[in-house]
């Protein structure tokens, strides 16, 4: 579980994020446009960003204090917007180097994304977009996540992808991890989602439930609209 009170953070000096609290124990989307700090949270909750206040609980331990890795050691894992695999690695290396002991291998990664099992012997520079993305959270599921936080996982994949993506969310669910994941708007990813949170210009605009959302998605188009 990830609780995230009253977080501050931003970039030479000016304020970016300007008090965003919420708690993530099943799947938590948050949305905003471009711009709103989506990607400013989750770096200052990876620890890649200092915070200027605010406090970071995984699984009631305070974390904020703690540098990246230390963090990532704890099992809060982040898949980057833009993926940043290694060009000159394979595919099999990448889950190798990242692997941990845990249910997560590289064998049940490749059952979960095909196509990558295909593609296992292929550099990262080599490979498409949606493969890099697939990879990307491919190396972090075999860091055995507890808390995973997904910077716009389905952002320019074809549908096919983006449900696979989501069907992963679901199994990790299952599994008792806590997933965050960001978007623009209520898309394939998102939609899985057992809570929403909207952000605009760093500060949490709109929350529903994803049942409410389901209901009615017009409520989360509104919210976005403002
Ligand atoms: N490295 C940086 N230095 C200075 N300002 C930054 C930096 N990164 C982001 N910003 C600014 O912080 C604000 C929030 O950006 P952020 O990337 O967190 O938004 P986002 O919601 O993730 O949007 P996107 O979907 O475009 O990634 C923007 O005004 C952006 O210009």
């Amino acid at each position: 579980m990830l609780t995230v009170s009253d977080l501050r953070a931003g970039y030479h000096g000016g304020e970016v994020l300007r008090g965003v609290s919420l708690t993530v124990t099943g799947v938590h989307a948050l949305l905003g446009h471009n711009g709103a700090g989506k990607t400013t949270f989750a770096h200052a909750v990876a620890g890649l960003l200092p915070l200027t206040s605010g406090s970071i609980d995984v699984d009631e331990r305070p974390v904020e204090r703690l540098a990246a890795h230390r963090r990532a050691r704890l099992g809060l894992r982040l898949v980057p917007q833009g993926r940043r695999c290694f060009a000159s690695l394979s595919v099999a290396e990448h889950l190798s180097l990242a692997r941990r002991p845990g249910p997560w291998t590289a064998e049940r990664v490749y059952e979960v994304f095909p196509g990558l099992a295909a593609r296992r012997s292929h550099p990262g520079g080599k490979l498409s977009g949606g493969e890099q993305q697939m990879l990307a959270l491919g190396r972090a599921l075999v860091g055995q996540p507890r808390v995973l936080l997904l910077d716009e996982p389905a952002e320019g994949l074809v549908p096919a992808l983006a449900t696979a993506i989501a069907d992963v969310v679901g199994v990790l669910r299952g599994e008792g991890v806590a997933v965050l994941v960001t978007a623009p708007a209520w898309d394939t990813v998102a939609r899985v989602a057992d809570e929403i949170t909207v952000l605009t210009t760093g500060r949490v605009t709109a929350e529903f439930t994803g049942e409410e959302a389901r209901a009615k998605p017009e409520l989360v188009a509104d919210a976005l609209r403002l």
